[in-house]
């Protein structure tokens, strides 16, 4: 029997037994098992019938890999999930089986790995996104003890190719710049690339060469993350399922959108998909769910007893969604000309924090829980009508010695294309929490801004005694909540108060809760958390099929009437505030919107 430092290394949070009976005579033992991060204690029920010596604990936030080594020196390891913890702050973990046995590795070296391959790493995402958020996991130590990275793509590069084009990209956390240039070489080190194509069995078994040599012979799990366009995420699934995946432990896909043009085409790519891979292994990312505010959404709502009762069509008057780039199209043009800004926005990013901030309270914060009641208040929402929509494009001018281009002088923009750039809608929830309130939306690029917010405004005060002292516009006076998605994340509640001196004249404050203010620490980038979550075989923030499918129940008639009436979209000029349409609509529902307020 080899000693467990040898034999298996589980460094940050190890346990041990040493020869140690009780781990196979009891039912259960404790055992302590410390995690720097996150000081858990784990409780073990131990394996009945399962000769034991050893035991090692990696603590995931919602999952525990288990290892232990058998007096025949081979290793089980299960990934189990965690049960909240219930006795003195204890979790439990489930017994172990020997369900899976890898070989015993030499040399103090883990037991298991992840590779990520990231499919399209020539790509503007890959190098805008996804590689520094591998690279801030990593060097905030979130990666497991070993991983490996492949670029996979078509582009011929050398390893040293990648390494250089990866490094221009990466960034340090502004507070522990220390011993950065060190951790990017570390990191460096562990990326490595791979050319071929995206349907070709041939070069993914290749790949899958590749991949076993950098495993070594450790329990292997693999995700890849299909960062390339959506008319070869079939291909690139099928290659990567039959011959590059793991043998012996899991192989996870991160789609990335978009998922279809329609609730057809979106159907057709989940039965494609599905050939290949089981609904669980899928995991289609949305990045709004991946941002700090909009993971804080259910937070505020739950776990604080001033919200959750006001939480409803008898407080809340309207609700207002709001996202504005300060940019065009510029460079995407060809893309978002097939799709335009309601696919590109409100069908998914929108209407999935729509979706979270109006649900019911789930069962628990399980994934299958939450997304169950997304799923539910998304079929519940009634069907858009064209006349509670605008739509826009945005058209060049000059100012001020600058020239802004429309959105047609894009090259790769048919002329004359009524791809709309800005739209505004009012949607409702048909049920009893929600009935009437008006729901609106409004995204844009090109506008005046770059921001995404929450707007919710209450309504007013019944007989309220100050109303003479409020000015004229009383919808002016209600409190209204802002959850500031991006930039300078903040929640902000606007509230009456008196001006101090002798008179009684009132004004609206803000009791704001400004995160640069409060939290030194830099708030990591939706892409973190999403990786990290799939790695860690976390689904909550990411789309389930039916979500998806109630997504676009919702949206494709909408889409399908604009197009066959050819809607022309409404002009508005680059860096405006969007076409005036918009205002009208909040109008027709009796609504201001809030980003447009003097007091926003
Ligand atoms: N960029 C962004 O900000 C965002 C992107 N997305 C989505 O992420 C995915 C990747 O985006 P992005 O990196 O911008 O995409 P790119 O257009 O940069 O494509 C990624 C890689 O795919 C390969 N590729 C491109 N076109 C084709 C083609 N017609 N046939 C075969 N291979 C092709 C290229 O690699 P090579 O030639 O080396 O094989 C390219 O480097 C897309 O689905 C996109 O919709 C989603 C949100 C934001
Ligand atoms: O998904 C998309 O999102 C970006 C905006 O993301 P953000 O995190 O920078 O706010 C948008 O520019 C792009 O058109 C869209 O496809």
């Amino acid at each position: 029997m080899s000693s467990f430092s040898s034999s298996l290394s589980c460094p940050t949070y190890r346990s041990r037994t040493s020869n140690s009976p009780f781990l196979s005579n009891h039912p259960s033992s404790l055992i302590n098992v410390v995690d720097p991060r996150r000081s858990l204690s784990f409780h073990y029920a131990s394996p009945q019938g399962l000769n034991l010596d050893e035991l090692c604990v990696r603590s995931q936030r919602k999952s525990v890999q288990s290892s232990v080594v058998a007096q025949d020196g081979s290793v089980a390891t299960k990934l189990s999930p965690v049960e909240e913890p219930k006795d003195g702050g204890l979790l439990t973990i489930p017994s172990l089986e020997a369900d899976k046995v890898v070989a015993e590795s030499d040399g103090g070296e883990p037991q298991s790995t992840v590779s990520i391959t990231v499919v399209g790493a020539s790509g503007d995402l890959a190098k805008k996104k996804i590689f520094p958020a591998l690279f801030a996991l990593y060097y905030e130590g979130y990666l497991p003890e070993h991983f490996t990275i492949f670029g996979y793509a078509r582009s011929k590069m050398t390893d040293a190719e990648l390494r250089d084009m990866v490094s221009k990209t990466l960034t340090c956390r502004i507070d522990k710049r220390a011993n950065c240039g060190e951790k990017m070489e570390e990191f460096l080190k562990r990326c490595f690339y791979h050319s071929g194509q995206y349907d070709s069995q041939e070069h993914f078994v290749a790949l899958d060469e590749k991949l076993k040599e950098h495993e070594g012979g450790r329990l292997s799990n693999r995700l890849f993350y299909l960062s390339i366009p959506p008319n070869i995420f079939v291909d690139a699934v099928k290659c990567a399922s039959s011959s590059a995946s793991s043998v012996n432990g899991w192989t996870r896909v991160i789609v990335e959108k978009p998922f279809g043009r329609d609730a057809k085409t979106s159907a057709a790519l989940t039965k494609s998909l599905k050939q290949y891979l089981e609904e669980d292994q899928i995991f289609r990312i949305d990045h709004y769910l991946g941002k700090e505010l909009v993971e804080n959404l259910s937070v505020l709502r739950f776990s604080n007893l001033i919200f959750e009762p006001l939480w409803s069509r008898q407080y809340i008057r309207n609700v207002q969604f709001i996202f504005s780039e300060d940019f065009g199209t510029e460079g995407r043009g060809g893309y978002f000309d097939n799709y335009g800004i309601i696919r590109d926005i409100m069908q998914n990013h929108l209407l999935q924090i729509l979706a979270l901030f109006a649900m019911e309270t789930p069962v628990s914060l399980d994934a299958e829980d939450i997304r169950n009641e997304k799923v539910k208040v998304l079929r519940s929402m009634r069907p858009i009508q064209l006349q509670d929509v605008v739509i826009g494009q945005y058209k060049g001018h000059s100012l001020g010695g600058v020239t802004y281009p429309s959105y047609t002088d894009d090259k790769t923009v048919p002329k004359g294309s009524l791809t709309p750039t800005f739209a505004a809608a009012a949607l409702f929830i048909d049920n009893a929490r929600w009935d009437g309130v008006p729901f609106l939306m409004k995204a844009g690029k090109a506008l005046n801004t770059r921001s995404a917010e929450i707007r919710v405004q209450f309504r007013h005060v019944p007989g309220n005694l100050y109303n003479r002292n409020s000015g004229t516009d009383l919808d002016q006076t209600t409190n209204e909540l802002v959850i500031r998605v991006q930039p300078d994340e903040a929640i902000y509640l606007k509230i009456n108060n008196k001006v101090p001196g002798l008179g009684m004249r009132l004004d609206r404050s803000n009791l704001n809760l400004l995160y640069s203010a409060r939290y030194s620490k830099e708030i990591p980038d939706a892409y973190e958390r999403l990786l990290l979550d799939a790695i860690e075989g976390e689904r909550r923030l990411f789309i389930r099929s039916d979500e998806l499918d109630a997504a676009w129940a919702l949206f494709t008639p909408l889409l399908k009437e604009i197009e066959e009436k050819k809607t022309l979209p409404e002009f508005y000029p680059y860096g405006s505030r969007g076409p005036v349409g918009a205002h009208y609509l909040a109008a027709k529902h009796k609504v201001q919107w809030g980003d447009l307020s003097l007091d926003q």
